[in-house]
């Protein structure tokens, strides 16, 4: 029996599966908790890699291994390949106005869409560049090359030789802001005007089924890709099919044909990782907002779950802005509560509104997709947060269609172990892996639940 592994590397921690190649079977899996903070040093992810992997009982027995990890996180790399200085996360936002600065440069946001199908936001590895660029120039200057974290990760398995056997994929490339999804090619002039003239060594794009190296036990070692991208692998996405991950972010993906180009920025061009695109909308406040609303009551997440499900908000509204927002692009904004009365001041009421804000601000996702041309032939919803019971049951009714739900796992890890066994067989496609049946949730809608949050969710915007 062939195994294949595959990794998550994702915000809060690291994930290893190992499965059977041919069947996708689950064999074995292993987890490590990531340090926290926006700016993290690429060695606690190697760490976490390789206690993840013991916890996982090794893979010197795999035949394949591909890593699925945090998108857009800025890895700078000196000449010798050594960490010019901790990564930026995605999540990290004193890039923005270095975003902002892109953008009028170039021209606009239509000038960004046309050329990368991405406007850039805090959260685009570009940003971080210029960030570098304008405030560290002499980290600036000792910078190399440049990589993502999925590719720094991927290249650490293979022996990190040299700077030209770096290899990354176009799902995670796509999310730079200096390649272009549509045209499959990096944009250097925007790697430039990023990093202020520099031109610092770029990864090689591998093809989606494409070997990049071998681990020091011998197993090939698939491109990777993005977390959202390696999902959609996991989950055998096809049109029609909306992703909805609850994690550190919230993201709403959709695989495509046809590359978006939504000067708004609301949807961002990315790519999946078989060679199609993947528009794709993506919050800062997710999984966490229950975690701090947990906190703020002195409960657990079943505690929060069941005191959610036991009320309705009755005009309670959480704008769920916790840590400033991407999408709509509000840096500097802060949650709020909206609509206290003495009849709603309860925990109860305050857990309800916390998970009807954070699925609000999905749904407004959604309908941003569907701008965008995207069809909903079905929701699926994943990530850490959809273990919460009330996510799960108020989803359909926020949303306003019925939502599948499969079975709690690590789907992004999972992608990336499909990766692998289609590294593996050689064929055009991947391996069929079968799916088990997924419970679908239904509800009647609560339109005015979305009328309520609009009404108050543009009154707080900065401090
Ligand atoms: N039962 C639960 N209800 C709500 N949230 C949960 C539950 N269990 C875990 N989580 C949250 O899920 C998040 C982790 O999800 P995950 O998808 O692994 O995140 P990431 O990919 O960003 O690291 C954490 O914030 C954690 O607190
Ligand atoms: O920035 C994005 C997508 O554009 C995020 O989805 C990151 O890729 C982090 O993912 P999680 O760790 O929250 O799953």
């Amino acid at each position: 029996m062939a195994l294949v592994a595959g990794v998550d590397s994702s915000t809060q921690s690291c994930k290893v599966v190992v499965r059977d190649a041919d069947s996708g079977e689950l064999v074995r899996s292993g987890r490590a908790a990531h340090p926290d903070g926006t700016e993290v040093d690429p060695r606690r992810w190697l760490d976490a890699l390789h206690a993840a992997i013991d916890a996982a009982g090794g893979i010197d027995d795999v035949d394949a291994v591909a890593v699925g990890a945090q998108q857009h996180g800025l890895v700078c790399l000196d000449e010798s390949g050594a960490v010019v200085r901790p990564a930026l996360l995605w999540n990290d936002t004193r890039s923005a106005p270095s975003a902002d600065d892109l953008v009028s440069e170039l021209g606009g946001a239509q000038q960004w869409v046309d050329a990368v199908g991405v406007v850039p936001v805090a959260s685009i590895t570009a940003a971080k560049l210029r960030w570098v660029a304008d405030n560290e120039p002499e980290h600036a200057n000792r910078t190399a090359a440049v990589c993502l974290p999925h590719d720094w990760l991927s290249w650490h398995l293979g022996g990190a030789s040299s700077l030209s056997s770096l290899a990354t994929d176009r799902g995670d490339a796509s999310g730079t802001g200096y390649f272009s999804a549509r045209d499959d090619e990096y944009r250097v002039d925007l790697l430039e005007l990023a990093f202020r003239g520099r031109r610092p060594e770029l990864p090689r794009v591998a093809r989606p089924s494409e070997g990049i190296g071998t681990t020091s036990a011998g197993a090939t070692i698939g491109p990777g890709t993005g977390d959202n991208a390696a999902a959609a692998l996991a989950l055998g996405a096809r049109e029609g099919d909306l992703v909805v991950s609850v994690g550190t972010s919230g993201v709403v993906s959709a695989v495509a044909t046809v590359a978006p180009r939504d000067a708004s920025g609301l949807v961002a061009g990315f790519a999946d990782a078989t060679g199609r695109h993947l528009p794709l909308v993506c919050t800062l406040n997710a999984a966490r907002v229950l975690d701090a609303t947990a906190r703020m009551l002195g409960v657990d997440h079943d505690e929060l779950s069941r005191l959610a499900l036991s009320t309705t908000s009755e005009g309670l509204v959480m704008v769920p802005y916790f840590e400033g927002e991407r999408t709509p692009n509000r840096p500097d904004a802060t949650g709020a509560i909206h609509g206290l009365r003495l009849t709603n001041s309860t925990p109860a009421h305050l857990a309800r509104a916390a998970v009807e804000g954070l699925l609000c601000s999905l749904a407004d996702g959604i309908d941003h997709l569907v701008e965008q041309g995207a069809t909903v032939r079905r929701v699926v919803l994943i990530g850490g947060g959809a273990k919460s019971e009330a996510l799960r049951l108020l989803a359909p009714a926020v949303f306003g269609v019925p939502v599948d739900v499969p079975p709690s796992g690590e789907y992004v890890a999972d992608g990336a172990a499909r990766q692998a066994a289609w590294v593996l067989s050689g064929k055009d496609q991947p391996p069929n892996w079968e799916f088990s049946d997924v419970p679908r949730f239904e509800a009647d809608p609560t339109p005015a639940v979305r009328q309520r949050y609009a009404e108050v969710r543009d009154l707080t915007d900065g401090v």
